[in-house]
C-alpha cells in the first residue's frame, strides 16, 4: 500500500506534489520520489526516507515542469534499497516513469520473459520495474513510426492487462506526451481523479486517496473503474478507456479497516463511516456475547481504531475514553520495517494515562491485531497503569492469510492469528477476553454505504485471492523471500547497484566539483 499521485498542471507542479506525498505519508514511510516533466526532459529525486527527510530545498528547485508524478513506499516485493524507491525511469520508448501501488503475483515469471523475449534488462528485484518493462514493451509494440496516441497508450494498457497479474494502481508519465493512470481489473488498489478549474485552464490530478485532493484543492470526480485507463495529454486533454476484458470491483477491505486515512472516499464509501458501522456491529456481537462481562470503560488504541472504538461505546452506552496518547512524530508502527523496530516503536508511540486505568475494567478496541506486536504491549500496559480486568476487541476479524497484493504481511507464521483459536490468541495477547468481527458484518457495513460493491478482496481474513493464481507453492515462496528478517528483503550493497537518480545524481557531481 504505497501511495502515488500523478499530476498534469498548468504551473509547476513540484510543491504540489511534495504537499500530496505528505498528506499519503501513512501509506509508505520507507521512500519517496518525485519525478517531474519539462518538455522532454525528466527531473527525479527519490531516496529512502519520510517525505520530509528525502526532498531537500535544492532537490525542489531542481524538479522543474507542469506535470509529474510521485510514490511515497511501503516495500511488498524486493528490498529496502534505495534504487527501489519509486518512480523508476526507462528511457525507451519515449522516455517513461511510473509509480505504482500493488504487488504483481506473477513478476518472476514477467522478469524471465522480459529478458528472453523482449530484451529487457532489469535491474533490481522490485515487481514495480518489471511492470514498468511490461508497460514499455506494450507502448513500444502499439505505437507506429514514433507516433504515440491515446488510443495507442490504451491499447498498451490493454496489453498490460493480459500479461501481469495481482494488484496494480499505477500512475506514469511519458515523456512530453502526457500523464497514465490505471487500476488492476480488480481494482484492488484505490486510485481517483479530481479536477482544479484554474485561471489559465483545467488541471488534473490522480491519487490513491481522495484526502490528496481535498487538501491540495482540487474536486474528487471520480474513481478510476477497475480495469480503466485514463490519460492526460500536456495540454489538460483528458480520455479514458476499460482495457480490461472481463472487470469487476473487487477492492481491499484492509483499506477500510486500517490502510487509507479516514477522511479519504474509495470507490464511493466514506472510510470513516465504514469504521464507524465497524464499532456499531462489534457492540452488537458484545451484547449477544459479553452479557456477563461488566466493562467500565472504552479505550482506543490509536490512531486508526479511533471512530469504531467511539461508535462502540456510544452503542455500548459506556463511557469512551483516551487512556493512551501517541507522540505525534512516530509514524505507523505496523508498516515499520522489522519486528524489533515495530516492537520498540509501539513502546515510544503510546503511554498510558494512569488515572484512566486504575482499579477499572477496560475495554481495549484496535482496529486489527496482525502479528500482535500492538496488542501484547498494550495489554501489558493497561495491566501496568493498574487496570483490574483487561478486555481487548478488534474492529476486523482475526487475519489469518498472507496478503500477496500491497500488504507487507507474507509469512503465515508472523500472523498471531495463523492456526490459533481465538483462547488462544487471547492468551497470546495477555488479555482477560478477546473479541473478534465476524468478517460477514465487516463485509456489510463497508455495503451499506455502496451496495453496488459486489465482493472484495478479503484474502487476509478468508484466504480466497480473487486473482485466482496463488496457489501453496505461491505462499510457501513468498514466505521464503518476505520474511521478517530475509536476506533478500535488506538492501544489496548500494555500491554494486545501479540507482538511476537523475536530480540526486546531479546534485551529487556538483557538489564533488
Ligand atoms: O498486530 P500488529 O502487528 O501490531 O498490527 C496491528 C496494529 O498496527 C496498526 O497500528 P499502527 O501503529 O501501524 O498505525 P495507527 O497509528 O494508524 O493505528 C493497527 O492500527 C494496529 O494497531
Ligand atoms: N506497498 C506497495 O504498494 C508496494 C509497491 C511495490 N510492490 C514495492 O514493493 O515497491
Ligand atoms: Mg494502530
Amino acid at each position: 500500500m504505497c501511495g502515488i499521485i500523478g499530476v498534469v498542471g498548468k504551473n509547476p507542479v513540484n510543491q504540489l506534489l511534495y504537499d500530496g506525498l505528505l498528506v499519503l505519508q501513512h501509506r509508505g514511510q520507507d521512500a519517496a520520489g518525485i519525478a517531474t516533466c519539462d518538455g522532454n526532459t525528466f527531473y527525479m529525486h527519490k531516496n529512502n526516507g519520510l517525505v520530509q527527510d528525502v526532498f531537500q530545498t535544492r532537490h525542489m528547485r531542481s524538479l522543474l515542469g507542469n506535470a509529474g508524478i510521485a510514490h511515497v513506499r511501503y516495500p511488498t516485493a524486493g528490498s529496502s534499497s534505495a534504487a527501489e524507491a519509486q518512480p523508476f525511469y526507462v528511457n525507451s520508448p519515449f522516455g517513461i516513469v511510473l509509480g505504482h501501488n500493488g504487488n504483481l503475483t506473477n513478476s518472476a515469471q514477467l522478469k524471465q520473459e522480459m529478458f528472453r523475449q523482449d530484451l529487457r534488462h532489469i535491474n533490481t528485484s522490485s515487481d514495480s520495474e518489471v511492470l514498468l518493462n511490461v508497460l514499455a514493451h506494450e507502448i513500444e509494440h502499439s505505437a507506429h513510426n514514433a507516433v504515440l496516441n491515446a488510443d495507442m497508450v490504451f491499447e498498451a494498457v490493454a496489453g498490460v492487462h493480459k500479461r501481469v497479474r495481482g494488484a496494480y494502481a499505477v500512475v506514469a508519465m511519458v515523456a512530453n506526451f502526457g500523464l497514465l493512470a490505471f487500476r488492476d481489473p480488480n481494482g484492488i488498489r484505490p486510485l481517483v481523479i479530481g479536477k482544479n478549474e484554474s485561471e489559465q485552464g483545467v488541471e488534473y490530478i490522480v491519487a490513491s486517496e481522495s484526502v490528496a485532493l481535498d487538501v491540495l484543492g482540487f474536486k474528487l470526480i471520480r474513481d478510476v473503474e477497475p480495469g480503466e485507463a485514463i490519460f492526460i495529454d500536456m495540454d489538460g486533454n483528458f480520455s479514458s478507456r476499460q482495457c480490461a476484458e472481463a472487470p469487476k470491483l473487487n477492492p481491499c477491505i484492509f483499506e477500510y479497516v486500517y490502510l487509507a486515512r479516514p477522511d479519504s472516499v474509495i470507490d464511493h464509501v466514506s472510510v470513516y463511516q465504514t469504521r464507524l458501522h465497524m464499532g456499531e456491529s462489534l457492540a452488537e456481537k458484545i451484547k449477544r456475547e459479553w452479557k456477563d462481562l461488566h466493562i467500565d470503560v472504552v479505550i482506543p488504541i490509536p490512531d486508526t481504531s479511533r471512530p469504531s472504538a467511539l461508535q462502540l461505546a456510544n452503542a455500548l452506552n459506556l463511557t469512551y475514553r483516551e487512556g493512551f496518547i501517541k507522540n505525534r512524530y512516530i509514524g505507523r508502527t505496523f508498516i515499520m520495517p522489522g519486528q524489533a523496530l515495530r516492537k520498540k516503536s509501539v513502546r515510544q508511540k503510546l503511554n498510558p494515562i494512569g488515572m484512566e486505568f486504575k482499579g477499572k475494567n477496560i475495554l481495549l478496541v484496535d482496529d486489527s491485531i496482525v502479528r500482535g506486536t500492538t496488542s501484547q504491549q498494550i495489554v501489558q500496559m493497561a495491566r501496568d497503569a493498574g487496570a483490574n480486568k483487561v478486555f481487548f476487541a478488534s474492529a476486523a476479524p482475526p487475519v489469518r492469510f498472507p496478503n500477496v497484493y500491497g500488504i507487507d504481511m507474507p509469512s503465515r507464521h508472523e500472523l498471531l492469528a495463523t492456526n490459533r483459536t481465538d483462547e488462544e490468541i487471547c492468551a497470546e495477547i495477555g488479555a482477560d477476553a478477546l473479541i473478534y468481527q465476524d468478517l460477514q458484518a465487516l463485509v456489510e457495513g463497508v455495503k451499506l454505504s455502496n451496495p453496488h460493491i459486489q465482493a472484495f478482496d478479503c484474502s487476509c481474513f478468508d484466504g480466497k485471492y480473487v486473482t485466482g493464481d496463488i496457489d501453496e507453492a505461491y505462499l510457501s515462496s513468498i514466505e521464503t523471500v518476505r520474511s521478517d528478517g530475509s536476506a533478500q528483503k535488506r538492501p544489496p550493497n548500494s555500491i554494486t547497484q545501479l540507482d538511476l537518480n537523475l536530480v540526486a545524481s546531479r546534485e551529487e557531481e556538483a557538489a564533488a566539483a
